[in-house]
């Protein structure tokens, strides 16, 4: 078909204008249908209107193209600004000693060997340490000729060697004793159940018991919790004069403070509910009664002689006056709360403590002047009458350490209604009953001690008798922290204890107490670091650097409950610094037999355990007697470490063990420094060391709701909890 003349006519036009026939093209078939093919629109003025329709398609398209650079430009930038951010989140990371990515725990050490057999030690490649921080002659050796490290090879203490960092540590090792080590797979490892010493462990139903084991873990998020309030609180302590009918909580003056918020968390060893607040006033004579009725009525009577002038005052104004009060001081999260709930609560828990009241003969008082329960059945109850049980769990919740510790540690709890556990708190440790403890002075030499030293061993040109012992340098900075190098050596040990070395025992002590018909193999135990505090027959004073552990807690510390299902747990209320103590573990210090049989005979199994082993001492020698054997058991009687929860591999505290009073290392003591800063009410954490994987484990492994990102816990299903503890 022949071109139509007015559209050739057209492409000349825009030809002699420079515009090539394809770029008119479109445009003029698009300018027809506008003008619904009226050329003369079209040709008037030239093919303006062609040539202008042209332009502005030009246009169009060179600001379209525009946008798409700007768009991708903008792609970029914010490619690049994540880049960026991500580059500083790393920074920060780094900074706050998040560590990176660790090797993924591997999968568990398998015993080769026994019967008796002498066995080859576990192979270890200095060069496989990350911070290969030799702490003996032997190993310093390994390390330059990349041997094997046999455990048996390695010299004692007196034997110290210099770290590549200088940092000279010492040994756990007794001079001539060697430790056997089992032949392992080196396909097969990091478990808890070789991962020894330090750990929490978790009873379990079964009394069949096989080892202690610990396991490994960042940041926890930080809370908004409030501040304690801070006037303490006085304890209500049961009546000497209880009366058989009714019960009196009289607070001392002594006690006593000016405000009328002082309150008493009683909980007992099966968990109370929460309910039993008390609120008395101090400077008075408070008598609280409470009946019960075998028609089912309870009365609670509060007599209170405070001021002699006291007129009535309406129940309402009073009731909403206490109830802001209890929202105000006692941080009571639930806005709904009321008091009114708060007594039908108390008259429910009474109901529960007893549900059938009998008339038999009123309870006796106990020595310390509560009533033993076992014995009460008068149709009158107290709600003070509390079980010699009840009265470790007696708490005052503005310092759980009851005075005892240089510092007030308050305890808040602003998730649920549980009430602290039950125990004595004890600021040291403390032997049970069989434990071979021995603090006599005359098993200080003086190469054990610093007698020549005066004034701060810290300050002085040379390293003291005391540095030497642990290597020949201090292990703490002058301002009162634990050198990196020590504290980075501990925090790898703890990481990956299967880089490190793990020593035997021919016959572990562990399991020789758990009576079973043969003896288990010993799963192995950490050669671990020592810091060596100066003590008494050391020439420094109080004052000296290297006294730090003794000195006990000095940061503000807060047994709160956690958000999370794990219980209580710890958190700190300033900034702490790295490298910084925090609280030792303290409990009673028990041989492993007499563990083994409180977990035989405790028919109450407890929701959560709390012992730890004194085990770096074991593998060094040819045999342990069971009394010099030793664990700390914080169930019964413990300090603020016993909330410590646990932290998959990235925790911000690490245990160090520091000899103070033994020169041996049957006994010694167990101090949380932390691994890195840690900002005000962060929760303090430490990693167990528990291995979530071992099946045959006695250990009661709990699910483990660490958070971090290590979790050693998540990845695995929870088949083995669930057969195990259902
Ligand atoms: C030494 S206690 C710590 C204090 C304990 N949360 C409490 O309320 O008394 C150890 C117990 O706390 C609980 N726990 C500790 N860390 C945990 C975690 N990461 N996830 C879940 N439970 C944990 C377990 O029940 C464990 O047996």
């Amino acid at each position: 078909m022949a071109p139509n003349p007015r559209v050739a006519k057209a492409f000349r036009a825009m030809k002699d204008i420079g515009i090539p026939e394809e770029k008119t093209k479109p445009v003029l078939k698009n300018l027809l249908k506008i003008y619904e093919k009226n050329w003369e629109l079209i040709e008037a003025e030239n093919y303006r209107a062609l040539a202008d329709a042209i332009f502005d398609s030009e246009e169009a398209e060179a600001s379209e193209t525009k946008k798409k650079d700007d768009n991708a430009e903008a792609e970029a930038a914010e490619q690049k600004k994540k880049l960026e951010e991500a580059e500083r989140m790393k920074v920060i990371e780094e900074e706050t000693q998040i560590p990176e990515e660790p090797e993924r725990p591997l999968k568990r050490l398998r015993l080769r060997h026994q019967d008796g057999t002498p066995l080859k030690k576990p192979k270890l490649e200095i060069d496989d340490l990350p911070y290969a921080i030799p702490r003996s002659q032997a190993r310093a050796e390994a390390a330059k000729e990349k041997q094997p490290v046999l455990a048996d090879t390695q010299p004692d203490v007196a034997n110290e060697s210099l770290s590549e960092s200088g940092l000279r540590l010492r040994h756990l090792r007794n001079k001539g004793k060697e430790p056997i080590s089992p032949q392992t797979d080196d396909r097969e490892l990091r478990s808890s159940s070789h991962r020894p010493s330090h750990g929490v462990r978790f009873k379990e139903p079964k009394p069949k018991e096989t080892a202690l084991s610990l396991i490994k873990p960042k940041d926890e998020p930080v809370t908004d919790d409030t501040l304690p309030p801070s006037a303490p609180l006085s304890v209500v302590r049961p009546d000497s004069s209880i009366n058989g009918v009714s019960s009196t909580e009289n607070n001392s003056p002594t006690e006593a403070n000016e405000n009328l918020n002082n309150s008493v968390v009683p909980a007992s060893s099966n968990e109370r509910s929460g309910h039993e607040l008390a609120t008395i006033p101090d400077e008075s004579i408070v008598n609280l009664d409470v009946a019960s009725s075998s028609s089912g009525e309870i009365k609670i009577s509060v007599t209170c002689i405070k001021n002699p002038n006291l007129s009535v005052t309406n129940v309402d104004t009073l009731l909403k006056k206490m109830e802001d009060k209890c929202l105000r001081s006692y941080k009571i999260l639930d806005s709904n709360f009321s008091l009114k709930k708060l007594m039908n609560d108390i008259c429910d828990s009474l109901l529960d403590t007893d549900p059938e009241p009998d008339n038999t003969p009123p309870a006796e008082p106990l020595e310390n002047g509560a009533v033993d329960v076992s014995t009460n059945g008068s149709v009158d109850h107290q709600i003070n009458q509390l079980t010699a049980d009840d009265l470790k769990s007696v708490h005052d919740i503005n310092d759980i350490a009851k005075g005892q510790e240089s510092v007030i540690i308050s305890l808040v709890n602003e998730v649920n209604t549980k009430c602290p556990p039950a125990f004595h708190y004890i600021p040291g440790n403390a032997v049970f009953q069989n434990a071979s403890v021995n603090f006599s002075l005359a098993r200080i030499g003086d190469d054990n001690c610093c007698s020549a030293c005066f004034g701060d061993c810290l300050t002085s040109a040379s390293s003291c008798v005391c540095a030497l012992q642990a290597g020949g340098e201090f292990a703490y900075t002058k301002e009162g922290l634990v050198k990196e190098e020590l504290l980075d050596e501990c925090v790898n040990m703890n990481r990956d204890p299967q880089k490190h070395c793990l020593l035997y025992c021919k016959e572990c002590p562990l399991e020789r107490s758990k009576n079973e018909e043969t003896v288990g193999t010993c799963k192995g135990h950490l050669d671990r670091s020592f810091i060596k505090e100066c003590w008494l027959k050391c020439g420094c004073n109080k004052q000296c650097g290297n006294r730090v552990v003794q000195r006990g807690i000095q940061r503000k510390l807060q047994v709160f409950m956690t958000p999370g299902g794990k219980g209580w747990g710890l958190r700190t209320l300033e900034d702490l610094p790295k490298g910084a103590f925090v609280c030792e573990y303290v409990g009673e210090i028990l041989t492993n037999a007499e563990y083994y049989d409180r977990v035989s005979k405790n028919s109450n199994k407890d929701e959560h355990a709390y012992l730890v082993l004194l085990d770096a001492d074991w593998g060094e020698e040819s045999e342990i007697k069971d009394e010099e054997a030793l664990c700390l058991d914080a169930t019964y009687c413990g300090n603020v470490a016993r909330f410590i929860n646990h932290r998959c591999f990235d925790s911000n505290l690490v245990e160090i063990p520091v000899e103070i009073e033994n020169p041996d290392h049957h006994y010694y003591h167990i101090a949380f420094f932390t691994t890195r800063k840690v900002k005000a009410l962060e929760e303090l954490t430490w990693d167990y060391g528990i291995d979530f994987d071992d099946e045959e484990h006695h250990v009661k492994a709990f699910r483990c709701q660490c958070g971090s990102r290590f979790c050693r816990n998540n990845k695995r299903p929870t088949r083995s909890r669930k057969t195990r503890y259902t």
